[in-house]
């Protein structure tokens, strides 16, 4: 694999779908995107651009109907079943959901979530597997005092916290996260922003965000890119791109940010 091949590389990327009437709707169209190790890469558009669609043919979910996705430098676009499945239980790639109540099992407590996965992989023995989830745990900045508590008892910021942990288990190379603080207040917002950023520096882990949200996107991507309509309308340095807009969808999206983008942008490195 060359030096400077990124984790994950996006290729002219299509995604057609056939609604039930049989007519083919093209939901992405010519995607390019790269994410390097230890880089957070943002993905924003408006709800419809196919920003799920994305995340959901990375992972497999979706086959395209053309272009190519490589991670690190191995063509994972058209896998059969068996060698999907088993990418999959690897655990190289893995999804954080804007929901974790969607993602995390409501009967298994932080520290069995990870367990449990851990046990299915069949990773060392019940003490070697409740240490690496109060390791796992500890990385993500869980208090302790929370391990045994089941998702219905923990707050959204919290409980997304859980779902980073279980998802780094597999010790991933790349983080695909789905809107992932758009159900959390503010103070929860920053914290896993800030989280985020943490793994990026700390593992070398690429991360993908998608989001709508600008103020989030200027917090924690190094590099953004604009989905609109199903193509990358632009794509760069997250302080260029939301400073000088080069494209008009841009240009939309920034009048309807809220204000403290501009703080926000204002205290980026130049
Ligand atoms: N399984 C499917 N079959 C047919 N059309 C679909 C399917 N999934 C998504 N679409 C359509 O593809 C387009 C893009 O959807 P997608 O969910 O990727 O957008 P999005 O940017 O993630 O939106 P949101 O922010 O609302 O989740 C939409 O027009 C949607 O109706």
């Amino acid at each position: 694999m060359p030096a400077d091949e990124p984790v994950l590389r996006v290729d002219d990327l299509g995604v057609t779908y056939r609604a039930p009437d049989g007519t083919r709707h093209r939901v992405l169209d010519g995607v390019h995107l790269s994410v390097p190790a230890a880089t957070v890469t943002g993905v924003i558009g408006e709800t419809g651009s196919g920003k799920t669609t994305l995340a959901r043919a990375v992972l497999g979910l979706v086959t395209p109907t053309a272009g190519s996705v490589h991670l690190d430098g191995r063509d994972i676009t058209r896998l059969g079943h068996r060698a999907r499945r088993a990418l999959r239980r690897q655990g190289t790639i893995q999804y954080v959901f804007q929901d974790p109540l969607r993602s995390l099992d409501p009967d298994l407590t932080a520290a069995e979530s990870i367990t449990e996965g851990l046990a299915v992989r069949r990773e060392g023995d019940a003490a070697g597997r409740a240490a690496r989830a109060a390791e796992l745990l500890d990385l993500v900045g869980l208090d302790p005092a929370l391990a045994d508590r089941t998702p219905g008892r923990l707050s959204g910021g919290q409980r997304q916290r859980v779902a980073i942990a279980r998802a780094l288990a597999t010790r991933p190379r790349l983080l695909v996260c789905d809107e992932p603080v758009s159900a959390l207040d503010a103070s929860g917002r920053a914290q896993i922003l800030a989280l985020l950023g943490r793994l990026r520096d700390e593992l070398g882990l690429a991360v993908t965000v998608i989001s709508h949200d600008l103020p989030s996107m200027a917090e924690v991507a190094d590099r953004v890119a604009v989905l609109h309509e199903g193509r990358i309308v632009e794509e760069g340095p997250t302080r260029q791109v939301l400073t000088h807009a080069a494209h008009p969808y841009t240009e939309l999206l920034l009048d309807a940010a809220p204000r403290t983008l501009k703080a926000r942008l204002a205290r980026l490195p130049a």
